[in-house]
């Protein structure tokens, strides 16, 4: 026959493989003896029978489990392993789904610290002169060794190990890519036979073509379906361990979450929109980048070998050549959208920033009605967004013309051109020209047959415009990409430089006094009491800027049981003291003790403000524990019941409706509440030391002293920052910061000694003093009034009005 497909030559290798080992099969099983089919059926018998008995285990196994999930999900609880990791419930559809969170190790935040601290020189992001910044300024997010760096960097976080998860998902994925690329080589092929027998008027053929098309479409379905759900599994799967390991990193004992915005400032206001927002658009982005990059690349090859075989070389070199111009034409003309996108993503932040501001602080604005000027704020940073937003479609349009023409005219018109080579040049025609020159010899079926290959080859071509667009189109995700890399990379760096306290001195510049590059200071733990030595109080600035120093040199010492005060006026320094302790700020100079642990029998801290976190009112009660640590000491509610009596908030539980229950409880409490939970809590806790910042300002007076009294007979040595001189009687030693002309300097002397006794004596006296001269002062008054009543005219004294003669004459008697 005349009409050949330039494709048939190819046989299909998938269906060889199918019918070889199917053949294969079929002679083994014929070839076998009764006794091995025989033993063979008992075998099937006996796994059928283990297979039952395991489901059955699985299954009660399974049912017991989630029952314990839903308890300890009700109770926002957990349970805690032997190897440091944690199992939590969490609700999924309508039950409770496990999972199992493995902390990451400390060697490996060590091992990556090279990727993120010490990029190679030649990726252009070794900080240099730039170290305050990460990446440095001069290193603009797009296409180059940058991006390259840190993608991989990011990408030994996201794929740790070949055996991993990931690895996986994205072999099965390729997999998928690969199949349907096979398929659209059907199709291809299956278009130009279906075209073939419709001209030819061949019905049946015709119709088993339709069928082999429709079960083709199906499978073809149900292939790009899989793409799209693995492509999203690996995103997710992606996502997952980047939030976990930021989470590790961001949330731990070096307090990193507190630092990142209040010492180092490198990712300015705050990690939520890195974690959140940039890191999902991330591991979407690269997600998708392996089936828009991986896919087009495989068709590529796959499309350009058929289409060498159907059209021959020159085809090729001008498909090739094709590619190369149009890649390097959009990549000039192509707008940085990486640089772009990292600063949208950073004006998103500042945004959703304020809103989260908004919504903290709700009641404090609408106290003020402050309505309006929050409006203000929000309304000038969305026209920021919008504006920087609005330039980018702009910048859009001229390569979108550019993009759309090239890709989808251009090519296609360049595709009919090729499609033609076998036709009009069939020397150069490859299997096309061949065949051509074939039919050419041959009576009739010329036209049937070119029409065939003609079909075959523009949807081969379709496809290869298609993958080859997407590749181009790519090369825009890429830039993106990049942008959301160096966002997710500035914040990872940014945590590792925290976390490894690494602020090496600026070349070329000598550190500011109390920068971050100079902390000369030592934290001793483990040590019984609270003790600064020849201290500095210094408010810090966001690296690299110097600190300001409060008290030039702060010396203290408190021993288990002498309660210390600490007063002087607001903002010389009376929480920085716990700060410092805390570890929150940093010990430039001298040395500060303190116990190891926090919490039970170490130290404790009450801020100022009262916290209140999420979870039940247990919760609230035992917090930082959560109920699994309880458990495992031991605790019991009844305990719980106890401590919240002792805090005179012995009513909460019934009045809020048992232990489980969960509200957003800074709003549920009042302000003097509030701060009795926190004293609830040191009473849970008994720490050996505790600082209380203001925890009792709103508490009245007879519960105040109640609840120290209580705090001191559990053995609690207090460390109170107060401006209230009523504290005094409840400690030993009162510290008094900001004395002095330039209100650095302090005093610390023992409560109710001769000295102060003599003080107070001394003051008595002066006021005693003044109270005998009280009726002078009275008459003076009285003379001044009079005076003041009359109205002077000048050159006469005018009579006072009448209504104050009354009164003068009341004031006389
Ligand atoms: N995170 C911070 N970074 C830099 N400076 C800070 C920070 N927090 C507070 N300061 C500054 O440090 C100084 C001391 O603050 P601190 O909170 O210790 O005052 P205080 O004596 O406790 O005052 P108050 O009685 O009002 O609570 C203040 O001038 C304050 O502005």
């Amino acid at each position: 026959m005349a009409v050949q497909s330039t494709l048939r030559g190819s046989a299909d290798p998938l269906a060889a493989l199918y019918h070889q080992y199917t053949n294969l099969l079929r002679q083994r099983l014929k070839r076998t003896s009764k006794a091995t089919r025989l033993l063979g059926a008992c075998l099937l018998a006996l796994s059928i029978i283990a297979g039952w008995a395991g489901g059955k285990r699985w299954w009660s196994k399974r049912t017991a489990e989630k029952e314990q999930g839903q308890r300890l999900h009700r109770r926002n609880s957990g349970l805690k392993n032997k190897d440091g990791s944690r199992v939590i419930f969490v609700p999924y559809k309508d039950s409770i789904s496990k999972v199992t969170i493995h902390p990451t190790k400390p060697l490996t935040f060590d091992a990556h610290r090279r990727l993120f601290l010490n990029p190679p020189r030649a990726s252009g992001l070794a900080g240099g002169p730039y170290a305050a910044q990460i990446p440095p300024p001069q290193t603009k997010p797009g296409l180059n060794l940058a991006f390259l760096h840190q993608f991989l960097s990011l990408l030994s976080i996201m794929i740790p190990r070949w055996t991993s998860k990931e690895t996986g998902l994205l072999l099965s994925h390729g997999m998928f890519l690969m199949l349907r690329t096979y398929l659209s080589l059907v199709v291809a092929r299956l278009d130009g036979e279906i075209v073939r027998d419709l001209v030819a008027g061949r019905g049946r053929s015709f119709i088993w073509g339709i069928i082999k098309w429709c079960g083709i479409g199906s499978f073809a379905s149900y292939t790009n379906a899989m793409i799209k759900f693995l492509q999203s599994k690996v995103s997710i799967a992606f996502r997952t361990r980047l939030t976990r390991y930021i989470h590790d990193l961001y949330l731990n004992d070096n307090l990193n979450y507190y630092k990142l915005s209040n010492l180092d400032g490198g990712i300015g206001q705050g990690a939520d929109q890195f974690i959140t927002q940039d890191l999902t658009q991330f591991c979407a982005a690269a997600a998708s980048l392996y089936s828009s990059l991986g896919k087009p690349f495989i068709d590529l090859l796959v499309f350009n070998f058929q289409l060498y075989r159907a059209l021959g070389p020159l085809a090729l070199t001008g498909i090739v050549s094709n590619y190369f111009l149009t890649a390097t034409i959009l990549r000039r003309l192509s707008p940085p959208f990486g640089k772009l996108k990292a600063v949208e993503g950073r004006k998103e932040g500042d945004f959703r920033g304020l809103h989260a501001r908004l919504i903290a602080n709700a009641e404090e604005v609408a106290f003020y009605g402050g309505a309006s000027m929050e409006k203000n704020f929000l309304d000038r940073e969305f026209r920021s967004l919008r504006k920087w937003m609005e330039g980018i479609y702009t910048l859009k349009i001229r390569y979108n013309i550019l993009e759309d023409f090239v890709l989808k005219y251009s090519w296609s018109a360049y595709g009919y051109l090729l499609s033609a080579l076998p036709v009009f040049l069939p020397a150069w025609g490859g299997l096309g020209g061949i065949q051509e020159l074939a039919d050419a010899a041959a009576s009739g079926g010329r036209e049937r047959g070119r029409m065939k290959a003609f079909i075959t080859n523009k949807r081969l071509m379709l496809s290869l415009a298609d993958a080859g667009g997407r590749m181009m189109y790519s090369i825009k995700d890429l830039s993106e990409l990049a942008g959301y890399t160096s966002r997710v990379y500035t914040l990872i760096s940014t945590l590792h430089r925290v976390h490894a306290n690494a602020y090496p001195p600026q070349r070329g510049t000598n550190p500011e006094l109390y920068s971050l590059s100079d902390v000369q200071g030592t934290i001793q733990k483990g040590f019984d009491g609270v003790r600064l030595e020849n201290v500095p109080i210094v408010a810090p600035s966001l690296f690299p800027r110097g600190g300001e120093e409060l008290i030039n040199s702060l010396s203290v010492i408190v021993h288990s049981g002498e309660h210390l005060l600490i007063s002087g006026a607001n903002g010389v320094g009376k929480s920085a003291v716990a700060r410092i302790v805390a570890g929150l700020w940093p010990v430039y100079r001298g040395l500060v003790s303190r116990p190891r642990s926090t919490g039970t029998d170490g130290i404790m801290f009450l801020s100022q403000r009262p916290y209140l976190s999420v979870g039940t009112l247990r919760d609230q009660v035992i917090y930082p524990d959560g109920e699994p640590e309880m458990r495992e000491r031991g605790r019991r509610d009844i305990e719980l019941k106890r401590v919240l009596e002792e805090a005179r908030l012995g009513y909460l539980p019934d009045r809020e409706g048992g232990w489980d229950t969960r509200k957003e409880w800074k709003d549920v409490l009042s302000g003097g509440e509030k701060q009795r939970m926190c004293i609830a809590r040191l009473l849970y806790h008994e720490p050996r030391y505790a600082f209380i910042d203001e925890g009792t300002s709103a508490v009245s007076s007879d519960v105040e002293g109640l609840l120290y009294e209580r705090c001191k007979d559990k053995g609690i040595t207090l460390i109170t920052i107060s401006t209230r001189a009523s504290l005094k009687r409840y400690h030993t030693f009162n510290l008094t910061l900001g004395l002095g002309e330039d209100g650095t300097g302090w005093e610390f002397e023992r409560i109710g000694t001769d000295k102060e006794k003599m003080g107070v004596e001394r003051e008595l006296m002066e006021l005693r003093e003044k109270l005998t001269k009280v009726d002078e002062w009275k008459n003076r008054k009285a003379e001044i009034e009079q005076e003041l009543a009359k109205v002077w005219v000048e050159g006469e004294v005018l009579n006072p009005p009448e209504y104050m003669e009354g009164e003068t004459a009341s004031e006389a008697q």
